[in-house]
Parts: C-alpha cells; structure tokens; sequence
C-alpha cells in the first residue's frame, strides 16, 4: 500500500527548517508573494487549542505527562499538511513530520522527559507512516541561527506558552538540527539542504531569500 503525496500530484515540495523563532514564518511572509507558489505555515493554532485543551502548553509545563500527546497530534496534523491537495506547483512549507519526529520527539526523549513506551509507539507511528504513505520533500530549506539569537526573537515574540523556554532547551534543538542537517550524522536526510544562515537583520535576510531564489526554486522547473 502506497499513497502519493505531492509528488503525486505532480508538484514540488519545500520544507524550511530551523531551531523555534529562527524566523521560519517571517520567510514563509516573503515568499507568499511569489505567483504559482503555495505556503503552508506550520499549525501551531491548532496545538494550542484542539476542541479547547492547549495541548503546547500542557507539553511546556510537563513534558513527561503531555509530550506524547502533543507530538501524536503534531505528527497527525503535519502528515495532514503534507498530503493536502496543491493549490500552486510550488509548496512551501514549515517544518516536516521528519523534524517532528527527528528533532522534537528525539530531545524529548533523550532528555528523559519522554517514556521509553511512548517513544516507542510515536516510533512505530512515524515508521508505519513514512514506510507506507510517500511524503514528499524536494528540498529543505535550512535557517540556521545560533541559540543565541533565537532565544532574543523568541523573547521579543512572546508567545504565552514559550515564557519557560530557556536557552539550553533552543541549545539542545539546535545540535539536534546541526547533527541532522549539516553533520548528517543522526538520521535519513530526505531531501537536498540549502542552508541560509540566518542570524542577521531582517533587510539582510530579505536580501539573502532574494539572492537565493533562484536556488529555491530552480528544482521545482
Ligand atoms: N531577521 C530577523 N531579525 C530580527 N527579528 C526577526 C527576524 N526574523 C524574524 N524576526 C522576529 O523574530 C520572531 C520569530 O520569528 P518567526 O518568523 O515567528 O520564527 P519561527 O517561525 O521560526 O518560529 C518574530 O517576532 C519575528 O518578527
Ligand atoms: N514537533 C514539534 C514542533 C514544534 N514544537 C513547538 C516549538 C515551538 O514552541 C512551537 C512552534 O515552533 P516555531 O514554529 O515557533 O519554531 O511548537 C514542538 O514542541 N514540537
């Protein structure tokens, strides 16, 4: 049993990756502009209210109880994402059910803040799923920042949830993406890296997606 995904339909798939508040969304704002091009943000409304329970904020104040449930419902509401129907030949997305699994199921549990029971049965999900359903990616897209200057955007953004974030948790996710993406050391990339580096102001970083456009989107004519 196979079912297609976006390749099916004949599209190209982006996926942009980076550490939380590494100014993923603000690129994904830029590129919505471009014609024939679809941006698909990552559904955060939807983990901090599903049929009214905060299930992001539950997972900030214990993770040990409500890791499992949280990224059972991220990886649900992800492979929704990747397999809804194109509306341009280009999609843009943020993140991907490989860094779900990857980076934020992998530190939860390897930080002891995750079951080993549940780690394995979000492990046989992600498997049975990336075994049995194609998830198409063409290219990742990664921003990559020091922890420093996401903790600085993440402070300025002040999303209620995240006010316990501290900086060794966006060290920890950084290593995780570094050792995935740019060591590949960890696990299967699925697709080619593009890396931005993505410390700088916001004008330059506008600068830098213009400058990379044409990388960005050359594999998708
Ligand atoms: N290059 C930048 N310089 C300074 N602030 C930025 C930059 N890019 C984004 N921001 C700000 O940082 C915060 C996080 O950015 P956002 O795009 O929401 O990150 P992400 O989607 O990766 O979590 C937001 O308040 C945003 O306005
Ligand atoms: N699998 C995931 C994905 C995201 N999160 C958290 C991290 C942030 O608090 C929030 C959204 O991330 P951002 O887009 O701001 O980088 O969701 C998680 O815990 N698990």
């Amino acid at each position: 049993m196979c079912f297609p995904g976006v390749e099916g339909q004949g599209g190209f798939g982006i996926c942009i990756e980076g550490n939380i508040a590494s100014g993923k969304t603000t690129c994904l704002e830029y590129f919505s502009k471009t014609s024939n091009l679809e941006v698909l943000t990552e559904p955060v409304s939807k983990w901090r209210n599903i049929q009214g329970h905060n299930p992001l904020a539950l997972m900030y104040q214990d993770p040990v109880r409500w890791g499992l449930t949280l990224q059972t419902y991220v990886q649900l509401t992800m492979l929704d994402r990747h397999l809804s129907t194109m509306s341009a030949p280009v999609r843009m997305m943020e993140r991907s059910i490989y860094s779900a699994k990857y980076i934020f199921v992998e530190n939860l549990y390897r930080s002891g803040k995750m079951p080993e029971v549940d780690f394995a049965v979000l492990s046989e999900w992600f498997d049975w799923i990336t075994s049995n359903i194609d998830i198409p990616v063409d290219l990742i897209v990664y921003l990559q920042t020091t922890p420093q200057t996401c903790y600085e955007r993440l402070t300025q953004r002040c999303r209620e949830e995240e006010k316990v974030i501290p900086l060794e948790y966006l060290e920890t996710i950084h290593q995780l993406y570094e050792d995935w993406l740019i060591n590949q050391m960890s696990f299967k990339v699925p697709a080619p890296v593009l890396v931005i580096p993505a410390n700088h102001d916001l004008q330059k970083m506008l600068h830098q997606y213009e400058e990379h456009r044409g990388k960005i989107l050359m594999g998708s004519k």
